[in-house]
């Protein structure tokens, strides 16, 4: 169960912490939406989960309590140090903390060997977009239960034709379904943040596809110009006219802006010319 509004303040001060805006620190208390995101992954007992961010060990504290094995990573020492005092001498043996930044570590230490792995975060907001991308890497987690900031939601979930639709939209969309989108009250943190949050359930797609990585760079630069024709975004990618011709197919021609075209013609770009 999380702590209530004035335990967390309470607990925060007895260790002498100010909730650090940069870090996005708004956290848990409301146990609702700590049940809900554990079931959402389906976590059974026995399975492995990472945590993004576990402050000050609420959701970690949940799925140790489920008989789940964390991996976890906390930038922010103060909260790593309580986590050590606390969870890592309740759990020697399934919790497992990394002190650092996600985007260098996203499966925050977890062996590579891992089967059936999950994600259940409430994640910083800065570090959304940059840590799932790094996520997208063999083997993929089967779940993903992410709480996020509307916006970023709004990103990832995007279709095209849509002025969130972007490069993240792209990679998630090739490899995740997305499985179900839920509201979550600002009363649900502490303290209260000045953004709306949605919690958002990330389901592996039976034959998830992951960009190359020159795929990737190349559909983030052609977003930087995503209102360009693609036609004359490519003009010089003399290698990638094949890949022109074919957008016809998908009912899309060389006038068309990337903002505009399908995750399945991206899908057919991955591997033509030299990308
Ligand atoms: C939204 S809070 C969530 C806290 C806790 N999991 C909860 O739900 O109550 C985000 C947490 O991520 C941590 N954090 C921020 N940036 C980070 C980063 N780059 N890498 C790892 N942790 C980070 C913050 O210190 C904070 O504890």
């Amino acid at each position: 169960m999380p702590l209530t509004p004035s335990a967390t303040r309470a607990l925060l001060e007895s260790l002498g912490h100010r909730p650090r805006k940069p870090l996005g620190q708004n956290f848990l208390i409301d146990g609702n939406i700590v049940r809900k995101s554990l079931q959402l992954a389906g976590l059974q007992a026995g399975e492995t989960a990472i945590e993004i961010g576990p402050g000050l060990g609420t959701l970690s504290r949940a799925m140790l309590e489920l008989g789940c094995t964390v991996y976890s990573i906390e930038l922010d020492s103060s909260l790593s140090g309580h986590l050590s005092d606390t969870l890592s001498k309740e759990f020697p043996g399934t919790f497992h903390l990394l002190e650092g930044d996600a985007v260098k570590h996203p499966r925050a230490g977890t062996p590579e060997s891992t089967a059936n792995l999950k994600v259940v975060a409430n994640l910083p907001y800065a570090i959304t977009t940059p840590w799932l991308e790094g996520m997208l890497e063999v083997p993929l987690p089967s779940d993903m239960v992410l709480m996020m900031q509307k916006e970023a939601a709004d990103r990832i979930t995007a279709q095209p034709g849509s002025k969130a639709y972007g490069a993240i939209s792209i990679f998630i969309g090739a490899a995740y379904e997305r499985a179900g989108v839920h509201k979550v009250s600002r009363a649900c943190f502490y303290p209260v943040p000045g953004v709306d949050s949605l919690l958002l359930h990330l389901r592996k797609k039976d034959k998830p596809v992951l960009f190359s990585e020159p795929a990737r760079e190349l559909i983030r630069q052609l977003f930087t110009q995503r209102r360009k024709q693609i036609g004359s975004l490519l003009q010089k990618r003399e290698d990638l006219h094949p890949w022109l011709e074919m957008l016809p197919e998908y009912g899309r021609d060389r006038t068309t802006r990337p903002e505009a075209i399908p995750l399945e013609a991206w899908l057919a770009l991955d591997g033509l010319g030299s990308n």
